[in-house]
């Protein structure tokens, strides 16, 4: 879903999009600093880097990444946020907060279009320790693109996702009947990914899609995501509004950090972990 008049100023947009930019360019050793390997070696989710590699045979994404969490706000490690460019961390702190407002108008929406009593129910869903993460993804050219992905097929494991794309090069692909679908670029718009959280907790009502990044031989990309989750402590499952006789429960209650845990475990095999709670 492509959403325009969504209320964050292009410049905001347009800020965060050159920040990112900026610290890619930024000399490796510089951008090493901020490593998701503690010691060169054990994976952490937040800082720069790429994908945990959790086998010898797993295929690897074409793709760079700044992956850090940006609510709840006293959980931040601001150590990991870059300090180039200068404003990186005022500029993404603003584009949180403007976003932030976006997400709940749209949860607030979608209760409303399943006419579940009270407009608020995924806002609360969501809890007092909400998890985002910003998930700035930089994919270089690539001299063989038919033979890796930017980003392999998946479902976002969010509540949703909120998404910059590129204003010039395209590659994001969306999986429909069958069929790879390029999603086209609009200038200032935000993509909206319905995430698996929410298709458990809607009971299959919004569906999660599935998609990916395919890579360019001639131009790099940049995107910048904003995912947000139900507080990881918490449980999840459909809600007792979208469950009768007709359409009884389709997915399992489940803990948001064991699901988190699971989606992982099954990107690195190419797999959706969504498969697994269906009853
Ligand atoms: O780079 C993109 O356009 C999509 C990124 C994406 O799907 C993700 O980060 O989950
Ligand atoms: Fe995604």
């Amino acid at each position: 879903m492509q959403l325009s008049n969504h209320g964050v100023e292009t410049t905001i947009m347009d800020d965060m999009m050159i920040a990112s930019r900026e610290f890619f360019k930024r000399p490796l050793e510089d951008k090493k600093r901020y490593t998701n390997l503690i010691g060169g070696e054990e994976f952490q989710f937040e800082g720069y880097g790429n994908d945990q590699v959790r086998s010898p045979d797993q295929i690897l994404d074409w793709s760079d990444r700044l992956y850090l969490k940006v609510e709840p706000e006293d959980e931040r490690r601001i150590a990991l946020w870059p300090t180039h460019p200068e404003n990186f961390r005022d500029i993404l702190h603003n584009f949180t907060i403007k976003c932030g407002g976006v997400k709940d108008n749209l949860l607030r929406a979608m209760a409303k279009l399943l006419q579940l009593h009270d407009d608020d129910y995924f806002v609360d869903q969501l809890g007092e320790k909400a998890e985002t993460n910003v998930r700035c993804s930089y994919y270089p050219e690539c001299p063989r693109p038919e033979l890796v992905f930017g980003l392999k097929p998946h479902c976002d494991g969010t509540v949703l996702t909120l998404l910059m794309v590129d204003d010039s090069v395209g590659g994001l692909q969306v999986l429909r009947d069958g069929v790879w679908w390029d999603v086209p670029i609009v200038p200032h718009t935000l993509l909206v990914i319905i995430g698996d959280q929410t298709e458990i907790m809607s009971n299959g009502f919004f569906k999660s899609p599935v998609h990916r990044v395919v890579t360019n031989a001639k131009k790099e990309r940049l995107s910048v995501a904003l995912d947000y989750s139900v507080d990881h402590e918490r449980e999840i499952e459909p809600s007792a509004q979208l469950i009768d006789e007709k359409r009884p429960a389709l997915y399992m209650k489940v803990k948001v950090k064991d699901y988190i845990a699971g989606l992982y475990e099954h990107f690195s095999q190419g797999t959706m972990v969504i498969d697994t709670l269906q009853i």
